[in-house]
């Protein structure tokens, strides 16, 4: 009896470790994601007409939920982003408790420049580089031929695996830093308040500089590439250091790189035939360079907290897609104050063309009910004044 038992378990046991093995097969491919159940934020990115105002957040997956907390006590930062299975279910993580349009992979942007011979460690204020550079020389030092695929290609399979887990619930977006962000970052090693060593570079090493921006521009072109192959839906570049340029120094060593990255991006949809998907530039602090954004090639503009909606709007004219830009501090107000900032900035920006965010990530602290009434209070607020808008035109 015992051993018809134990026959009959190890049978089991290999069927299940087949069928596993099936679904693990299915979740590595690309050619058969499920449906997609919401396409709101992509009409939206596009320029489309949409019936209510897309919205997701910047940082929705991090430390003010418990469930990333409960991850965050078993695996270090850096394994989160480097293990498939693990970004996968924490990019998921705010879409099964909110009613969002769209999933951010969960990731960072400084493992871009570990393509290029940068190491990343831990420490208990954020990633940073062990191994800084430190003059220009150290360029020299760094990978001439980067292989992105081998070196990122976890956060290919990331997306793949989310793909497939999200279920065609929303869209997922893929992300990379930009160019002079990285670059920075590299320099400093980490977050600084002036960014003064990355700044003095660009004084003291004008060409150097290019050769650097350059190199992460090309390795930037081939991670957002594939991260297109792999399922993303649309893209996002962060340039969270446009604050620390001036006018000169943006026009300089910022924006022609983000429009190669537009341009080269888009050239490798159309020539390999790949999903058409939209691409949107955050530049923080660079809401003073709004206008010129608009000439750099991408289907939307990010939007920091510190202009209004209305002034966001009157820069760029109405036909621009627009995403932001709540101050995330304003989710430390009463359910009044948000409903009210949140009414306010949809009427600044309009409905139309338009994706609801706030103007930085979330903050650790911020309460789970106050970010799900920002959330519903978009929907709530768009469609309503949207129902007004058709009606008025009647
Ligand atoms: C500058 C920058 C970084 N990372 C990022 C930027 C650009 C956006 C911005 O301006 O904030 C982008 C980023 N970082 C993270 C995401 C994931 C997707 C999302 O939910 O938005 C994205 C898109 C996760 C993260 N990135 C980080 C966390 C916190 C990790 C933890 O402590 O568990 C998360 C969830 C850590 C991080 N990552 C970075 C720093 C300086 C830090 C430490 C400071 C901090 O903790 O907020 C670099």
């Amino acid at each position: 009896m015992t051993e018809f038992l134990s026959k009959r378990v190890e049978e089991l046991r290999k069927m299940s470790h087949f069928i596993s093995m099936i679904i693990l097969d299915s979740e590595s491919r690309t050619d058969n994601f499920p449906e997609l159940q919401n396409d709101l934020i992509l009409r939206a990115a596009r320029g489309e007409g949409t019936e209510r105002s897309p919205v997701w957040i910047m940082r929705q997956a991090g430390r003010y939920l418990p469930e990333y907390m409960d991850v965050r006590k078993k695996h270090g930062f850096i394994e989160k982003c480097k293990n498939p299975s693990l970004a996968c279910e924490l990019t998921l993580q705010p879409l099964i408790r909110f009613n969002l349009d769209a999933a951010i992979i969960f990731s960072d942007i400084l493992v871009v420049p570990e393509v290029l011979g940068m190491r990343l460690k831990e420490t208990p204020t954020g990633p940073k580089f062990e191994n800084p550079l430190d003059s220009p020389e150290d360029i020299k030092n760094l990978e001439q031929e980067p292989d992105v695929e081998k070196k990122l290609g976890f956060v290919f399979k990331a997306i793949t695996l989310t793909r497939h887990r999200i279920r065609g619930q929303c869209p997922l977006i893929g992300f990379s830093g930009a160019p002079w962000t990285l670059m920075s970052y590299m320099i400093e090693g980490g977050s600084s308040t002036s960014y003064m060593k990355a700044k003095r570079w660009l004084f003291a090493h004008p060409s150097e500089c290019h050769t650097l921006l350059q190199m992460l521009t090309d390795v930037i072109v081939k991670y957002l590439i594939g991260q297109v192959k792999a399922g993303a839906q649309l893209l996002q570049v962060f340039e969270s250091n446009a604050g620390s340029l001036a006018p000169d120094q943006f026009a300089e060593f910022s924006a022609p790189y983000l429009k190669q990255i537009s341009e080269k991006v888009k050239a490798a949809i159309s020539e390999e035939e790949l999903e058409n998907v939209p691409m949107t530039v955050f530049a923080k602090g660079g809401s003073r360079f709004l206008k010129q954004i608009t000439s750099l090639g991408y289907n939307v503009i990010g939007v920091d907290w510190s202009v209004s909606a209305e002034a966001a709007r009157e820069l760029v004219g109405s036909d621009v897609v627009l995403q932001g830009n709540l101050d995330p501090a304003v989710l430390y107000s009463s359910k009044e104050g948000i409903r009210e900032a949140t009414t306010r900035m949809l009427e600044g920006f309009g409905t139309q063309n338009y994706i609801a965010n706030l103007g930085h990530g979330l903050f650790k602290d911020t309460a789970i009910p106050n970010v799900r009434y920002f959330i519903d209070s978009v929907h709530e607020v768009s469609q309503r004044m949207n129902e007004e808008r058709l009606n008025g035109e009647d």
